[in-house]
């Protein structure tokens, strides 16, 4: 017997029949950007002969987030960064759903505090690979940390991450992210500045796919 509320669990893996699209991008945004930058992706994607879904608000998914990310083999997952003051010390938000979805508000202490277990379970078989729109010319210290925290939650539940990029200094200005970890040359995930760059951004996405491509990120 599997239970209604588990069922999903049990689905065999997605394939390209069409009920479900292989891959699932999933984005927040407060001023569009990164619904933009989600478009871009997709658009790539189908370019690239990988079959998409049209990219999915976290803001618009009403109740458990499970079954939602069942759908999908591979999970694309993106946000803008909005650093806060709470009293003396600096917070990074997104300023969207993701904030507290998934506990992202308790990843500034860098814990994973996600409860949920049926969410756990889910995504524990999925790979993952997260992109973040930021200003690097005004925050240069604290260039797309969403990605960073983000790529930092999914990877404690358990899910396979992919979507490292060399960090190109001749385009790059940033001098600290999140998205960084110490003495690395690789960001955890696809970093775009669209407010300073946009010029540079269809060929980011390109190469960041066409990487997830070559990693066996959709095999
Ligand atoms: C109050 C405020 C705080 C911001 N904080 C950051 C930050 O910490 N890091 C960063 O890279 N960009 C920061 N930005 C820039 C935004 O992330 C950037 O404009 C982004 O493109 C907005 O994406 P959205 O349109 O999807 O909301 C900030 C912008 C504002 C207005």
């Amino acid at each position: 017997f599997i239970s209604p509320r588990t069922s999903y669990l049990a689905r065999p893996p997605v394939t390209k029949s069409g009920l479900f699209a292989k891959a699932g991008v999933y984005f927040g945004t407060v001023t569009g950007t990164t619904e933009d930058i989600a478009t871009m992706i997709q658009d790539e994607l189908t370019n690239q002969g990988i079959s998409c879904a049209d990219p999915v608000c976290v803001d618009n998914i009403q109740g458990h987030l499970a079954p939602v990310f069942a759908k999908h083999d591979t999970i694309i997952a993106g946000a803008p960064s909005y650093l806060k003051m709470r009293g003396e010390e600096n917070i990074e938000q997104t300023g969207t759903a993701w904030d507290n979805v998934l506990n992202y508000d308790i990843l500034c202490n860098h814990q994973c505090n996600l409860d949920d277990e049926e969410v756990r379970q889910v995504l524990q078989q999925k790979h993952v690979a997260c992109f973040g729109v930021g200003d690097q010319i005004c925050y240069p210290e604290n260039f797309c940390d969403a990605v960073g925290e983000l790529h930092s939650v999914f990877s404690q539940i358990g899910c396979k991450m992919y979507g490292k990029m060399p960090i190109d200094k001749e385009t790059f200005s940033f001098t600290k992210s999140k998205a960084v970890k110490e003495g690395d040359h690789d960001s955890v995930g696809l970093l775009i500045d669209q407010d300073g760059q946009y010029d540079l951004t269809p060929l980011r996405i390109k190469m960041w796919v066409s990487k997830l491509v070559d990693d066996g990120f959709f095999a």
